[in-house]
Formats: structure tokens, C-alpha cells, sequence
């Protein structure tokens, strides 16, 4: 009996979870239905279209239990109004039971009682569901699980922070490496780490709107992460759906709230922060639909005063009290200000960042915490008097906690970054510590300041003074115009990246350039939609036919990868440095192959003359990536001010105390901060150990070794492409339910890493590959290869002779916030037994068996299953009987892990909680439930049956 519509009362099971147990149809509203699963205590909604369920139909012969324990044996199925009736009986009397009526725990489909229904499959498939479990067990043991199956370069600083922040329960971090050094990837392998060890299920991505494409494309062709975007048109297609009646009723009753919450349809969502601060609606229903993980990218744009937030800032913090884990990406954190850094900083660790006072005084002792931690890391063995005083001044009554750990000196420099520094939320690195960066070429162009802006040379309006003229007579008489005309036409067919301020300018120069200059040219502003947009940039990427120049507005200088060029024109100059930084890191990025020549043509004798030497002469921002450059603005900003406005005393005064302070900063910060924060964001040597697994595992040819074993018994022909690659296609026996992402007319694939970054067409298949993921999730989730019968001819064994050889793994139903598989491995257990009870295991290893067994035909072995149900129900008894012991050590391995996984976060809290009196007793109450939840949920475990191979001898 098979039916996949649902009706309330049914038993599904999910599929992609079967921890949860299972579970029971609650509600079926829209194109939305929500199963409670009794035994993890938990709900989940699911798209009706793609829900990872599958309807359980216990067969003839199956024992059932009730809620209340009660145990029988199914006579008959009927189906009454889309609910199954089990007519069944306890050995003394018949009853019936609906299915609404099971325990949510239950341990469906036993492979035995399979094998007594005729539930069973040939030898391969109980070799591959062996194998599977075999492979799950070794890669969830990995540490580069999570991250194999991305289609990147290994790059350690980025795979260093993806591991260390992955792995965490919720991670809540800063990634706030120096712009270009691949902030979206790292984002990336976190989202992919988390959604595929079920640690996240539902992701919100928050981008600027002119990086929703170029999100979207990244997350699709580098991670294999399908994301939905949610904007006006969304909701436009939603409102057009809804049937005429309603939409009449909305109309007079004024009311457009009901409707479909698109955030809620789908698990992973891509939506631009732009439209969430303009639209209240999406707001709620982003914030109604709960996230697992969020992602805010260009995270600068969150602006904080004390007195005053941003509406951006507003939103995002709204958000994320609605989402468990939260990573803002920002390559320049200081963008608008310390207080905004803090208050970012706070939006990710509460208990740790309280207030903005103690936070600018701890900055102070950055300097002494690092030379302290250095020593520390020196010598490991002791430690001074005068350090042991200055912890006990930092760390209290920790310390003394802390040296009685094993590794003592790791922990207090762990406790002393989270505490004091800003350890365990901010991951910062840079293009110093990384290295292999190509040098930056600043070359100035002085250009005489036309009569046109007599009254505009000075203050702001002399840095982009076009403004202040009509566009006809700026484009005729502006010195910068001609030089970029005649400067595009020498570098032709070099590609040139032109950032301006302003989109008027950009729009005045790109069309002056495309229709007077005749220069293939494409614009790039905020007044494009977003898909002009990424035509714009397509255009301009183009090689053959594209565009010599792109003309960009100053959101052309966020976010966009444009490191195929190698000439930057800056039009005119930001007043800010970090601005500066933002544009020029559009080239300024992996991938540049060559020296950036950055021209920079400028008025002499206005501000913009002012603006070129204080960024060159003060800061050194063109020809190096300067962090310091908000830091030292705040120290000169009243000289700054003044020579902006054209007073020439100011400026040399300005300069030299510019590149005093810069110079000072930069030293405080390389033994400070910075420090602090590079001992953090990648320790090298564990990098390198997370790279050789990674190519170890990608290395061996064990996933295509699976996949075809797998592929023999799914249905699905490969024909040989070249070297690595392969063509899958269905075949005659092909069983599509198994396997997900298989087009008709067939899929290309690479087995191999390097390939897959040459060859986008092909896909990258590695054990983390959606179709690899989904054929291992769908071989343990079904019946398939669950039993099987085979025949064996060895002289050794005389005819007639039966054995069993069992497969056992780890159960534990828990609530999926205790993420019990951290600890409780599959851990499968194979055993071979004969009717005596005899451990045949090692004398008859799997691959033997293997070589040595063969099928039997169906029919016979229907007839022969009936006749030695006694003997292989007591071989079934024997193999649980061997397999009890094995499950000890494994219960206290777990045990111990919870408790290292638990126990410092509370320590952790409460000492945060000595400092900062907003942390309540009851957040660390929480953590100590969940610690005995999880231990309860382990005494709970078991070794279940996964499947059994019973073998006659001939
Ligand atoms: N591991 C990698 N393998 C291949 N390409 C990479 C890798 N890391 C980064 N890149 C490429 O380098 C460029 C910069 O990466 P990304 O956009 O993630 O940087 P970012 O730090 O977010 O930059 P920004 O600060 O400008 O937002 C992109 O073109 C990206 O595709």
C-alpha cells in the first residue's frame, strides 16, 4: 500500500532525519504540512513539494507499538479516509489499531521481519547499504566532513575559519578578513558545513541589492546550495496566484496580510537588506519564518550610535534574535565609527559585549595581553610570578579553574582571547599575514582645475565638484574627462574599472564615453535594476565581445569581483578611507594576477588635491590595504576639516601627523590587536593538517568506487567522458526515487577537484555532493538492502549450514537541538553468527563473504525463507545477544564528549556573568538542562538492527 497525499493522523518518517523518530501528520495548510515527531519533542514544517518524507506502511507480520507500549503483530492493512487500521494481535486477542495510535519511537521495519515478508533484496544491495553505513561512519568521524565537496581552491586561512567556526552549536562570529580575501567562500563553507551535518536546516542570506546575483550564483555553482530570493517580484507573483475572490476581499477590507509567507517556503532564502528596511511586510514574515543561520554581508552598513541605530541596523538586530546563528561579513569593521564596530559585536555575543565603555578601555590592554600570551606560547611548562599576577588581575578566580586543566596554558590563552580580547567572534585576516598579494601601483594624473568650478574647489563639493555644473558643460570642460577618454583609448583593449561617487557621473561619463568617445563601455549604479546589473558586469567580463570600460557608481566598489582587470581609475575620491580600500579591493583580490596600476586623476588646487595627498602621503592607502585610516581620520579630523576647506597652513601639519599616527596605530595594532586577533583567525599548522585530510579523502578514489557500486544497483549507466570525468545517465532499471539531480538526457561529471575549477560545466561529485548525499541518506532511510538472502559454496561448511551476518549502528532518538551526532558516531557493527550462537565474524570478513557469496533466485529463496524463520529468529537473538557489549564503551566515549562539549560554555558563562550582571541565572540554566538532556538522551541509545544477510550453505 503506497500513498503520498498527506491527511492528518498519518505516520511519515523524514527521510533526510531519522533520529526524529515517527512522525505524525498535525496540520496541512497551504502547500504546507507540519508533522510533530513525538519521541525528539519536535515540529517541523515542511514544503509540501520537496518534503524529505516517506509514508510508513508497516507490512504483514511487522510488530507495531502503541504510545502506551502495548506490542502486536499486524494481520491486516486497511485504509480508512487516508488513515491506515492495523487489524493486529498480541497472541491472544485481535485488535485494531490506527496508526494515529503508534509510538513515536517506534524502530520500524526490523530486517527481519523484511526478510519474513518477502522484503528482500539481492547481495549488492546489503553490500552497498553495508558500505554506506561504513562510509558515514568514516566521514562523519573526519574532521574535513563538511568541507570536501566545494568547488574552491584550498586556501588555509579561509578552510582554518570555516572548520573552527563550523563546527560550533550556532556559530555567532565577525568574519572580517581584509577585503577580497574570499569573505563570501569562507560564509560559504560554514553554510555548507552546517546545512550538511544537520546542524542548520534554514538559511537567510542578507546581502546589498547589487550582490543578491552574484550570492546567488556563488552559493549555486561553488557549494551546490540552491537559495531562493525574495524580493517585490516574489511577492508581485504571490499576489497574482491568489484566486480572484480573495484578492477582491483584500482589496475592500483593505487587508493584504494573508498570503503565502515566502520566507517560509523555502529552507534556504536570499533577500536584499535594502528591501527588508523598506518593506515591513517581509520584515515580519523574515522574522515569523526563524532561522538557523543567518548571513549579512557588507555588515558596515550597520550603523549604531548610542543615542540613535540605523533603520539597517534595526532590522538586522530584529533578525537575529529570530535566528540561532548569525555571521556578519564586513572586510572594513570600522567603517562607520568603533561604536558601530561594538554594537555589531554585541548583536553577536551579548554576554560578552555589554557596553562601549569597558570595550574602548579593554582595547587599551591589547598591547599586555598580547606579550603575555606570546610568553605563554613560548614556554608551555611555566609561568612567571609577574604573568601569574597580571592573569589573576585579568581572570579572577578562573585562573585557578583553569591551571587544573590538562592543557593549562592553551586554555587560559583560549579564556584570555574570549574574555579580553576578541576571540572567539572575530576572525580578521590579512593580506600581510597571507601573502602572494600583487603590489598596487598608485599613479596620480595633476589635471588644472577649470575656471567651471571656481566656487566649488574646496569642502565636499570640491571632491566630486561636477555636481555643482550642468552635465553638458562638465563633460566639455572638465580636465578628467579628456585625460579618461585618451587614458581608456591607450589602454585599449586592457579592461578598466571607472568608480565614481555619484550615479550621475557615471551615468553623464558612460554614455559621453559610449556615444561621443566611441569606447565600449557599460554602466554600473544604483539606478539599475538588478538585473541591468549583472548584465552590465556580464558585459564588461566578456573577453571576446564585452566592454573595454565599466563605469561604476560607488556601489560598483562593494562586494563585486572584477579581478580579471588590472587598471583602476578612481574618478574622483571617497572621503573616507575604508571607501578607498573598498574600491580599490574590487581588483584587489584572489584571482589578480598582475600589478594593479591605480590612476588617479585629480584637480590640483581643491580639495581633491587635499583628499590624493592624504591618502597617499598620510595613510599610504594606495599602495598598501591601511585598516588604520577611521582610526587616524578621528585623531586629525578638525586638520582635516580645515585643509578639506582649503586652508593651506593645515595641510602639511595634517600630513605629518597623519603619517605619525598611522605609523603609531599600525605598530599598536601589529602587537596589539591585530595580534590578538592573527593568533586567532588561523593557526597554520592545524590549516595544513585540515588540507591533507581533505585531500586525502578527495584523493582516494572511494566516492567513485561507491557510486558505482551504487549506480549498478539504482539504474543509472555511466559512460566514460575523459580522464576524471563521466557521463551519468538513467537507465532501464533506473530508480529515480534514490536518486536526486539526475537529468533525463543524463549529467557530466568530475571526480576531481582540480578539473571541477577548470570546468564549471561538469558537476563536482565528492562524497558532499547532493546526488552522493542523497543516494547514502535514501540507502539507510529505505528498506533497501535492509535483507538479503544469499548462498555460499565452501568445502569447509556443510550443506545446508546457515549463518547470518548482521549490521548493527547507533540509534538515538533526541531533540534536534542537542545535535547528539556530534558525539554518538554510527559506529556500525558487523557480525556473523550460526545458529549456535558461534562468533564467525573475524574468520569470515565481509569482503570474503563477498567474493565467495551468490544469489539466489527469488523464488527459491521465497520458498526457503518460510522454513528457517526459527533458526534465523534465534541467529537474530544470538547477534543482539554479541552486539550489547559493544555498545558500553560507545554510550561513556559519548558521555565524556558531551560533558567536554558542555562544561566550558558554562564556565564560560558564568565567568562572563561576574563581569557583565545583564547575563541571568537562567541562560546558564539553560545550558545545564540541555547538558543533562543530552546526557539522558545517550543512556537512551542503542545498537539497532540495520540489516541482516542470511546465508545458506550449498
Ligand atoms: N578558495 C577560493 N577558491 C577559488 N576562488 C576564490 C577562493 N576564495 C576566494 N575566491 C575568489 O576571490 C574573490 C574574492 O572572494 P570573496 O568575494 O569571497 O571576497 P570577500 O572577502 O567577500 O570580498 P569583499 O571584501 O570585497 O566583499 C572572488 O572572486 C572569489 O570567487
Amino acid at each position: 500500500m503506497e500513498t503520498s497525499e498527506f491527511a492528518i493522523g498519518q505516520r511519515w518518517v523524514s527521510h533526510s532525519d531519522t533520529a526524529l523518530g515517527l512522525g505524525i501528520v498535525t496540520d496541512i495548510s497551504g502547500r504546507r504540512v507540519t508533522l510533530g515527531f513525538p519521541a525528539a519533542d519536535e515540529e517541523r514544517t515542511y514544503a509540501i513539494d520537496n518534503a524529505p518524507l516517506s509514508r510508513i506502511v508497516f507490512q504483514l507480520g511487522e510488530e507495531i507499538e502503541t504510545f502506551d507500549g502495548s506490542k502486536y503483530t499486524v494481520r491486516a492493512v486497511e485504509e480508512i479516509g487516508g488513515i491506515l487500521m492495523y487489524h493486529a494481535d498480541d497472541g491472544e486477542q485481535t485488535v485494531q489499531v490506527s496508526e494515529v495510535k503508534l509510538a513515536g519511537s517506534v524502530n520500524f521495519s526490523a530486517p527481519h521481519q523484511r526478510l519474513f515478508a518477502g522484503q528482500f533484496d539481492r547481495n549488492g544491495a546489503f553490500r552497498l547499504r553495508v558500505s554506506t553505513l561504513e562510509h558515514q561512519d568514516r566521514l562523519r568521524a573526519s574532521a574535513a566532513q563538511g568541507l570536501i565537496g566545494a568547488r574552491t581552491q584550498h586556501l588555509p586561512h579561509q578552510l582554518y575559519i570555516a572548520h573552527e567556526v563550523a563546527r560550533r552549536h550556532a556559530p555567532r562570529v565577525l568574519l572580517a578578513d581584509e577585503v577580497g580575501l574570499g569573505k563570501t567562500i569562507e560564509a560559504g563553507l560554514i553554510l555548507h558545513y552546517q546545512l550538511h551535518t544537520g546542524r542548520a536546516r534554514r538559511a537567510l542570506i542578507v546581502v546589498p541589492d547589487s550582490l543578491v546575483h552574484q550570492w546567488l550564483v556563488e552559493m549555486l555553482r561553488r557549494f551546490n546550495l540552491r537559495f531562493s530570493i525574495v524580493d517585490q517580484s516574489r511577492y508581485d507573483d504571490i499576489k497574482a496566484q491568489q484566486d480572484d475572490v480573495d484578492a477582491l476581499v483584500n482589496h475592500i477590507f483593505g487587508d493584504d496580510d494573508d498570503g503565502e509567507n515566502p520566507f517560509e517556503s523555502d529552507q534556504l532564502v536570499l533577500c536584499s537588506l535594502d528591501f527588508l528596511v523598506k518593506s515591513k511586510k517581509a520584515r515580519d514574515h523574515a522574522l515569523a519564518a526563524g532561522w538557523d543561520l543567518m548571513v549579512v554581508d557588507e555588515a558596515h552598513h550597520l550603523a549604531w550610535a548610542p543615542e540613535q541605530a540605523s533603520p539597517e541596523y534595526e532590522v538586522v538586530e530584529e533578525l537575529s534574535a529570530a535566528s540561532k546563528g548569525l555571521l556578519l561579513l564586513t572586510a572594513t569593521p570600522e567603517q562607520v565609527g568603533i561604536a558601530s564596530h561594538f554594537a555589531r559585536l554585541r548583536l553577536l555575543d551579548p554576554a560578552r559585549f555589554h557596553d562601549l565603555e569597558t570595550f574602548r578601555a579593554e582595547e587599551q590592554q591589547y598591547e599586555a595581553i598580547n606579550s603575555v600570551v606570546r610568553r605563554l606560547q613560548a614556554t608551555p611548562d611555566r609561568i612567571s610570578e609577574d604573568d601569574k599576577a597580571a592573569l589573576q588581575n585579568w581572570l579572577g578566580d578562573e585562573l585557578a579553574e583553569l591551571l587544573k586543566q590538562e592543557s593549562a596554558h592553551q586554555a587560559i590563552v583560549d579564556a584570555l582571547l574570549d574574555r579580553h580580547g576578541t576571540g572567539r567572534v572575530l576572525f580578521r585576516n590579512t593580506r600581510a599575514a597571507i601573502k602572494g598579494f600583487p603590489e598596487r601601483q598608485p599613479l596620480p594624473e595633476p589635471l588644472p582645475c577649470p575656471e567651471l568650478y571656481e566656487q566649488a574647489r574646496f569642502g565636499d563639493a570640491g571632491l566630486a565638484p561636477e555636481q555643482t555644473a550642468g552635465e553638458e558643460q562638465w563633460l566639455a570642460e572638465d580636465p578628467r574627462v579628456a585625460w579618461l577618454e585618451k587614458k581608456l583609448a591607450s589602454l585599449r583593449p586592457a579592461k578598466v574599472v571607472v568608480i565614481c561617487a555619484r550615479a550621475d557621473t557615471a551615468m553623464a561619463l558612460e554614455s559621453y564615453l559610449q556615444l561621443r568617445a566611441g569606447i565600449r563601455s557599460a554602466a554600473f549604479h544604483e539606478h539599475l535594476s538588478l538585473v541591468e546589473r549583472d548584465r552590465a558586469a556580464a558585459y564588461f567580463a566578456d573577453t571576446e565581445q564585452g566592454a573595454q570600460a565599466l563605469i561604476c557608481s560607488e556601489i560598483g566598489s562593494e562586494g563585486r569581483n572584477f579581478q580579471f582587470a588590472h587598471h583602476l581609475v578612481l574618478f574622483d575620491l571617497p572621503a573616507n578611507a575604508d571607501l578607498l580600500e573598498q574600491r580599490i579591493g574590487r581588483l584587489d583580490r584572489i584571482g589578480q594576477t598582475q600589478a594593479i596600476q591605480i590612476h588617479i586623476p585629480y584637480l590640483q588646487g581643491t580639495s581633491q588635491e587635499v583628499q590624493y595627498r592624504w591618502f597617499h602621503e598620510g595613510l599610504n592607502a594606495f599602495a598598501e590595504s591601511c585598516a588604520v585610516g577611521v582610526a587616524v581620520h578621528e585623531h586629525v579630523s578638525s586638520d582635516w576639516q580645515k585643509a578639506l576647506e582649503g586652508d593651506q597652513a593645515a595641510l602639511e601639519p595634517l600630513l605629518a601627523a597623519s603619517a605619525e599616527e598611522t605609523k603609531r596605530l599600525k605598530t599598536l595594532l601589529h602587537n596589539g590587536r591585530d595580534a590578538l586577533i592573527e593568533l586567532n583567525s588561523c593557526r597554520r599548522d592545524e590549516a595544513e593538517a585540515l588540507i591533507t585530510e581533505i585531500e586525502k579523502e578527495e584523493g582516494s578514489a572511494q566516492v567513485r568506487d561507491y557510486m558505482v557500486q551504487a549506480f549498478d544497483i539504482l539504474g543509472v549507466d555511466i559512460e566514460d567522458h575523459s580522464e576524471h570525468a563521466d557521463v551519468l545517465k538513467p537507465g532501464e532499471q533506473y530508480q529515480s526515487g534514490h536518486v536526486a539531480e539526475l537529468p533525463e538526457d543524463g549529467l557530466t561529471v568530475t571526480w576531481e577537484r582540480e578539473q571541477a575549477l577548470q570546468r564549471e560545466d561538469m558537476a563536482f561529485m565528492s562524497w558532499e555532493h547532493p546526488m552522493v548525499t542523497g543516494v547514502m541518506d535514501s540507502v539507510t532511510s529505505s528498506g533497501l538492502g535492509k535483507a538479503a538472502l544469499a548462498n555460499l559454496s565452501v568445502k569447509a561448511l556443510p550443506p545446508g549450514t546457515l549463518l547470518l551476518e548482521a549490521v548493527f549502528a547507533v540509534h538515538c532518538p533526541a531533540p534536534e537541538s542537542l545535535q547528539l551526532t556530534r558525539y554518538l558516531p554510527v559506529s556500525p557493527l558487523r557480525l556473523v553468527v550460526d545458529v549456535n550462537g558461534r562468533d564467525l565474524s573475524k574468520a569470515l570478513p565481509h569482503d570474503r563473504l563477498n567474493e565467495l557469496c551468490s544469489n539466489i533466485r527469488r523464488r527459491t529463496a521465497q520458498a526457503i525463507v518460510p522454513k528457517i524463520r526459527a533458526e534465523v529468529e534465534t541467529m537474530v537473538d544470538h547477534a543482539e545477544r554479541l552486539s550489547d557489549p559493544h555498545l558500553i564503551p560507545l554510550k561513556e566515549q559519548a558521555l565524556a564528549q558531551v560533558e567536554a562539549g558542555f562544561e566550558p560554555e558554562i564556565r564560560r558563562l558564568e565567568a562572563l556573568q561576574k563581569v557583565n550582571p545583564a547575563i541571568r541565572d537562567e541562560e546558564v540554566d539553560f545550558l545545564r538542562d540541555q547538558l543533562a538532556a543530552a546526557r539522558e538522551a545517550v543512556g537512551h541509545a542503542s545498537l539497532a538492527l540495520e540489516g541482516i544477510r542470511v546465508i545458506v550453505t550449498s
